[in-house]
């Protein structure tokens, strides 16, 4: 079974997203920052790895917020982990992407992502008070 965590960055309210490499797969679309855990990782301490190869923070503190399993066309099955990043160390810096932006929530939805982040977005539609707005 392939794990992936993807975090949830808030500061001033609004939301990181990133854009993935044109030679990735799945070129230039959004995403949260993460990505697949590695052999004997759990979600968290993939999500803390992928944070500091993707931008330079070290994460000291997580709110798991929801898990669900999705699937790629001609894809094995994923597990997605999304959790909030509650504290980092550090200045982010992108490592890893074509580009970052903050995003106010409400316009998540304009942005090209990730089909398997859809569900996420839904589901954050019927859960409003899970992200803890002011954590950063
Ligand atoms: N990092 C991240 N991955 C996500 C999100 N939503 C989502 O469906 N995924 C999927 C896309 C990929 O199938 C997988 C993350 O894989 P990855 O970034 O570690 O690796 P990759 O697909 O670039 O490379 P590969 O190993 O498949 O060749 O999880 C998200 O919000 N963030």
């Amino acid at each position: 079974m392939i794990h992936v965590s993807a975090g949830i960055l808030m500061a001033d309210g609004l939301i990181l997203l990133c854009r993935r490499l044109p030679r990735d797969p799945h070129p230039l679309k959004w995403e949260f920052p993460g990505g697949k855990a590695e052999a004997g990782e759990t979600p968290e301490e993939a999500l803390i790895r992928e944070l500091t190869e993707e931008l330079a923070i070290h994460v000291t503190g997580v709110n798991k917020i929801v898990s669900y399993p999705y699937q790629y066309k001609h894809r094995e099955i994923i597990t997605l982990h999304f959790f909030q990043i509650l504290s980092f160390a550090g200045r982010i810096q992108n490592k890893a992407f074509q580009r970052i932006e903050w995003v106010r929530p409400e316009n998540l939805r304009h942005y090209d992502l990730l089909a398997g982040d859809l569900e996420f977005l839904a589901w954050m539609d019927k859960h409003p008070h899970v992200l803890k707005k002011e954590s950063l």
